[in-house]
């Protein structure tokens, strides 16, 4: 805490208590300088040198995040909103350009779209780093780069529940409406026309209506379709079928459903396995006159090949939401159709839809800038809280053990593989590691390359830097109360910079724990020492004898080096020992070359934490 008078023409005007940004800047005029930026829109007529500041010696002083920015190219509900600005500056810019997205972009901590924003390579490029969550508010992400988000750290989110129902009754609507013509009747009758003979439509009782995905929206498309008398069969290779079988409905092969169906409903993602998935080979399989519905997305329907089943009579009519380009050419084919009927991408457009969207995104966003695992991740694991506070410590521990593995390795670069071992007296599926790996990778990793590595990217950081991490789970028998009882990182085929890191099979070996939620080193090579992970460690090597713990920490005291945490292991009473030192600050080189100028000392380094 700082406490700042302000004066006026010399007058003491105000005493205030500040919370300054960073607590690192010491010297006063750049403390001063510091709160002027801080308050200078208040406080025009202040004058750095009308400003006395004294820190309260009481209390440390804290540090006042500046607010993201998040950016919403796409209309948002405003309940969602509310949430976003309660947290963030929020820049409601509707209808971008693609150029326009990438030059904003970078001025931007996360980005909410629907489906009408391609968030492509170039916009995580475009970002420079800057760009952590993208949410998507609504289900589709096929409009994000995925495995671009994925390489540049970004965390994708997606609001998957809200919606459904709104989709699946435009499903339902768009398939009465085709049947019974209702679109084309309203427009022969708004030009003039009366024509009840032409427009003959077909009963949905008793018809059989196969929904290709049974999800979310396909299977309460099914059971709406149950309640309108049809028979509903259903296609979805990941689908359990005792949920199928719970509303009546029977999940049957590809080439079954189509080729029995009168009504074929599609409610799967667009993926590369059902990209064009409904083409000429699939359409000659169907019933002759049968009727096809689409919300799910155009690029399932190879959308030639519906004109010419469209033209040839095989379907009889198509009711489309979704198109393989959106909008899609004003002269296609498809959309001038007689037998196509056709809604501008609307299937989540319903007020109650679009405000539960909103919401579901809004926290998403929200919670992943807060450093939470957001349950509806799309590129990330999803740990649950309660794994997530009780992994807290060991995830710090693993970050620190990484960073202190890569410092030992000669050259700090040329490792192929990593083994970690966790030692554990929960059993393996009680054990979620993925965050704990994800952390020793970027420990490994951030201090070599220029590579931010998060919960998103590590997995494929790692691959791509050619750096195997493995996994062995020990179970020993100690309290199952602590999820883990040590981790051991070990490095294989590497020379060491401090040989006694090396345990006897040749393996840079080390060893951490934690001791009442602080992370400390408790093992390095085959010695056996403890020290808290809090700030940087000296580690030397020395023939045991009395004084060395003195030798060396006054040579750090002499240049004000703070040692926080000591501890001895050794080999046996006066042979080899590792002495294990935490210090708050670096020492300068010169104190370092005092320590190795000690006799006793065979070997020292310094990590940094
Ligand atoms: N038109 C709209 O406005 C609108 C609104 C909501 C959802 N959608 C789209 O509808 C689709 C379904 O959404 P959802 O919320 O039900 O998603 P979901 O993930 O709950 O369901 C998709 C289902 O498709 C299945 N599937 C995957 N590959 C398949 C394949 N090759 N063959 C058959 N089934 C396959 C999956 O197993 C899953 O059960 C998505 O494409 C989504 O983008 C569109
Ligand atoms: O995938 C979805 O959620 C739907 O296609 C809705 O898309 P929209 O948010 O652009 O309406």
């Amino acid at each position: 805490m700082i406490v700042c008078t302000l004066r006026w023409q010399k007058q003491i005007k105000r005493s205030y208590e500040f919370d300054v940004f960073a607590s690192t800047y010491w010297d006063k005029t750049t403390r001063i300088n510091r709160l002027h930026q801080y308050y200078f829109g208040v406080l025009k007529t202040l004058d750095p040198s009308d400003v006395s500041i004294s820190r309260r010696p009481a209390s440390e002083p804290t540090s006042v995040p500046a607010k993201p920015t998040i950016l919403v190219s796409e209309k948002l509900g405003e309940a969602g909103l509310d949430v976003l600005r309660k947290f963030a500056h929020v820049d409601c810019s509707y209808g971008l350009s693609h150029d326009d997205l990438c030059a904003k972009i970078s001025m931007c901590d996360a980005l909410i779209v629907r489906s009408g924003t391609k968030v492509t390579r170039g916009v995580f490029e475009a970002a420079k780093g800057r760009l952590k969550v993208v949410g998507r508010a609504g289900v589709g992400i096929d409009n994000v780069d995925l495995q671009a988000a994925t390489e540049f750290g970004c965390l994708v989110v997606n609001a998957p529940t809200a919606n459904t129902i709104a989709a699946a009754e435009h499903g339902i609507a768009l398939m009465a409406a085709m049947a019974r013509n209702v679109a084309q009747a309203d427009a022969s009758m708004k030009s003039g026309k009366w024509q009840r003979n032409k427009y003959v439509g077909v009963s949905l009782v008793g018809k059989t209506l196969a929904v290709m995905g049974f999800g979310k929206v396909g299977s309460e498309v099914a059971r709406r379709a149950k309640g309108l008398g049809m028979h509903v069969i259903a296609h979805d290779p990941y689908a359990p079928a005792d949920r199928a079988h719970a509303i009546g409905v029977d999940l049957v092969s590809f080439d079954k459903a189509i080729s029995t169906a009168d009504f074929v409903s599609l409610h799967m993602p667009l993926t590369p396995t059902t990209s064009k998935i409904f083409n000429d080979d699939t359409f000659a399989k169907m019933k002759k006159g049968v009727r096809i519905i689409n919300v799910a997305r155009g690029g399932v329907i190879d959308e030639d090949a519906l004109v010419r089943a469209l033209d040839s009579g095989v379907v009889a009519q198509a009711a489309l939401d979704v198109f393989t380009e959106e909008p899609p050419a004003k002269d296609s084919k498809l959309i001038q159709h007689e037998n196509v009927t056709v809604t501008p991408h609307l299937g989540a457009s319903t007020k109650e839809a679009q405000e539960g969207v909103a919401v579901e995104i809004a926290e998403a966003v929200v919670g992943a800038l807060n450093g939470e695992l957001a349950a509806t991740a799309v590129n990330a694991p999803m740990v649950p809280a309660e794994v997530l506070s009780e992994l807290a410590p060991y995830v710090t521990l693993a970050e620190k053990l990484g960073r202190l593995a890569i410092q030992l390795v000669a050259g700090g670069s040329g490792i192929k593989s990593v083994k970690v071992v966790y030692k554990s007296a929960r059993g393996p599926d009680d054990l979620d590691t993925r965050l704990l790996r994800a952390m020793i990778t970027k420990g490994i990793i951030e201090p070599i390359s220029d590579t931010f590595i998060n919960l998103v990217n590590a997995d494929f950081t790692a691959k791509q830097k050619g750096l195997r991490i493995s996994e062995e789970r020990v179970t020993v028998d100690t309290t199952p109360d602590s999820p883990i009882d040590s981790v051991e990182i070990h490095i294989a085929n590497v020379e060491s910079k401090f040989a006694s890191a090396s345990s006897e099979s040749g393996e840079i070996v080390l060893e951490g724990k934690v001791k009442y939620g602080i992370p400390h080193l408790t093992g390095v090579g085959s010695f056996g020492v403890d020290v808290s992970l809090e700030g940087n460690v000296i580690l030397c090597r020395q023939v045991d004898q009395p004084g060395m713990i003195g030798n060396v920490g006054s040579i750090l005291g002499e240049t004000n080096v703070n040692v926080n945490f000591m501890s001895v292991g050794r080999t046996g009473m006066r042979q080899h020992a590792i002495m294990a030192i935490g210090v708050d600050e670096e020492p300068d080189k010169d104190t370092l070359k005092k320590i190795g100028e000690v006799p006793a000392v065979e070997e020292f380094v310094f990590l940094s934490l």
